[in-house]
């Protein structure tokens, strides 16, 4: 997104641009035209008075009085959804029921002054709300009411966003709202949020049709009262960008993102206004609010440009964007079968023996190994990253999870099915927390104790060793065959052996029969070979036969 904001206020004559985050070459550019700023040129930036201090648990929440949309797209709905997006409590006074889908809407009920009133006092009276946020206000006696509650509970700020005619064309608000909103609501108002056709209609049917115009708009809007104005350009004839002007009494601001070519563009407007009232609600300053919301709004339509929802010409987006775009479709949910042969990579190996860490990774799978970790201790990030990320196409193409050891930031970046950490690394619960519920996160644990820890943080499993002596861990105590099957009998979660495990003493690894106990995990044996296929596929031959005679209790 480019943010250009240039002052054409008389007196000053600088031209600002603010670049966010469409594509990796704007975001590029953008930190150079940030970098170039004239800072001192710039209004300055006031926090609104924050009132959730961090100090205690109050949620920063923000109340919408708005319609409800059937379809979920604008409205209510999207007030809701944006307001859980950006991690603020909302609560609602619905104005009307409309009956509405992506063809249009098919009906509106509008709501008694009663029932009205009556939500606004039930939220107002008990609840603190730092931020009112009005859409649909159907009615001028509604706007009375909110005046009248916000007189008797007043809030931080308002946010009106002077909802009229939705896009198919529908009149939610006729125009005898119009006086009401100037006279009575602008002035109160923190910011007013029209798009073109709703600041047209506010200034008497002006033609708005270019920035310039839009420019005026907002200036008119402004001697109207509310402290400051954007108007937003969502329906300018424009295929490359999508221009509002935010205008605050003093500097116009050009906010310029890309243009996202999709049809689910249902609801932007009650979007862009809930997402500033949620930044207010935070502590922003209005500025900040409003880029914020505009690259929440640009960003949330990228991701949902091809999604389907009905059938008509404008559909809704996923405003919830974040929660779904790390679902892969062939990421793997935890078996612990899957511990059967866990391959633990090792970049000296692989470089003594020439081989890089994708061949190596092949190797392993086409040699049956079930699971693959990635142990890179000695690579640079950015390195270890981008061999994540090829080893990550490898291990999905069949069906292989991929984990990857002790860096949680690695596992996020390339999206890894999961983690494996040691006693010291970060803590479970920690990474559950960053990770979601879906990822695996395996911990080595060597006690009882260590094991029930980490079922009680939320592993996936643990690794328990060192069974055998090892060179691949420096210092490390060796538990033995005993200590394994002390934690393993102790363990509520599956146990993958660890350490020094080769051809020749898995058997007796896997002999313990302990219940618990789903397979090995090993390094030098497959990777210190001279051909990773061949040892693979035999130490693969052996545990096979070996869970066969020792019976079932191991699968
Ligand atoms: N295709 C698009 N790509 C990027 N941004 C868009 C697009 N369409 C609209 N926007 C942005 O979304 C925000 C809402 O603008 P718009 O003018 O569409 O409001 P609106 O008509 O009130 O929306 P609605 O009433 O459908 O909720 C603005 O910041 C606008 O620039
Ligand atoms: C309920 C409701 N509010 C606002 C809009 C404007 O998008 C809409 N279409 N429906
Ligand atoms: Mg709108």
């Amino acid at each position: 997104m480019d943010l250009i904001l240039s002052s054409t206020s008389s007196s000053i004559s600088h031209h600002k641009i603010f670049t966010g985050f469409s594509s990796k070459q704007d975001s590029r550019h953008g930190v150079e035209q940030f970098g170039s700023l004239n800072l001192k040129a710039m209004p300055e930036e006031k926090a609104l008075v924050v009132t959730n201090g961090s100090s205690n648990n109050k949620i920063p929440h923000v109340l919408t009085m708005a319609g409800s949309d059937s379809g979920a797209g604008a409205g209510i709905q999207a007030d809701l959804k944006t307001c859980a997006a950006r991690g603020v409590y909302c609560s609602t006074v619905i104005t009307a029921v409309t009956a509405q889908n992506t063809v249009g809407v098919q009906d509106v009920n509008i709501l008694s002054e009663e029932s009205v009133a009556a939500q606004l006092k039930s939220v107002l009276s008990d609840m603190h709300v730092d931020v009112v946020k009005t859409g649909m206000l159907p009615s001028t006696a509604m706007v009375k009411i909110l005046l009248d509650s916000l007189k008797q509970f007043p809030v931080q700020a308002l946010v009106v966003d002077p909802v009229m005619v939705s896009t198919s064309g529908h009149v939610l608000a006729g125009s005898s709202i119009l006086d009401t909103f100037r006279q009575d609501l602008f002035p109160l108002a923190d910011i007013v949020t029209p798009n073109l056709k709703e600041a047209s209609a506010l200034l008497g049917g002006l033609q708005l049709e270019t920035v310039t115009d839009m420019r005026s708009a907002a200036k008119s809007l402004h001697d109207m009262g509310p402290r400051n104005v954007l108007v937003k350009g969502g329906h300018l004839p424009s295929s490359t960008y999508a221009i509002d002007i935010f205008f605050d009494g003093k500097d116009f601001y050009e906010l310029r993102s890309s243009r996202i070519q999709t049809i689910n563009t249902h609801g932007t407007g009650c979007t862009m206004a809930s997402c500033i009232a949620a930044e207010l609600a935070k502590g922003s300053s209005m500025l900040s609010a409003v880029k914020v919301a505009k690259r929440y709004v640009e960003t949330a339509l990228e991701y949902s440009k091809s999604i389907i929802v009905g059938n008509g010409s404008q559909g809704p987006f996923d405003h919830l964007f974040k929660l779904n775009r790390k679902k892969s479709s062939t990421q793997q949910l935890f078996d612990p079968s899957d511990l059967f042969l866990y391959a633990v990579t090792d970049s000296g190996m692989n470089k003594k023996w020439g081989r890089s860490i994708t061949d190596a990774v092949k190797g392993a799978i086409e040699g049956g190994a079930t699971i693959v970790q990635l142990r890179e201790k000695e690579a640079e990030t950015g390195e270890f990253l981008e061999a994540a990320k090829a080893c990550l196409e490898i291990c999905r193409a069949h069906n292989i999870p991929l984990l990857i050891n002790d860096r949680v930031d690695i596992a996020m970046a390339c999206d890894a099915d999961g983690v494996h950490v040691g006693q010291s690394d970060m803590p479970v619960n920690t990474i559950r927390a960053l990770l979601g519920p879906e990822k695996i996160i395996g911990v080595s644990c060597k006690t009882p104790e260590h094991a029930l820890k980490a079922w009680a943080d939320g592993a996936d499993y643990i690794g328990s060793g060192g069974v055998f002596p090892t060179n691949t861990k420096a210092n490390n105590r060796t538990i033995g065959l005993d200590g394994l099957e002390t934690v393993c009998l102790a363990s509520k979660l599956p146990v993958v052996a660890i350490g020094g495990i080769n051809l020749s003493n898995a058997k007796s690894v896997m002999e313990l029969g302990v219940a618990n106990l789903k397979g090995v995990a090993v390094v030098s044996a497959l990777f210190d070979q001279e051909c990773v296929v061949t040892k693979t596929r035999k130490l693969h031959e052996l545990l096979t036969e070996t869970v066969a005679n020792v019976g079932p209790a191991m699968v």
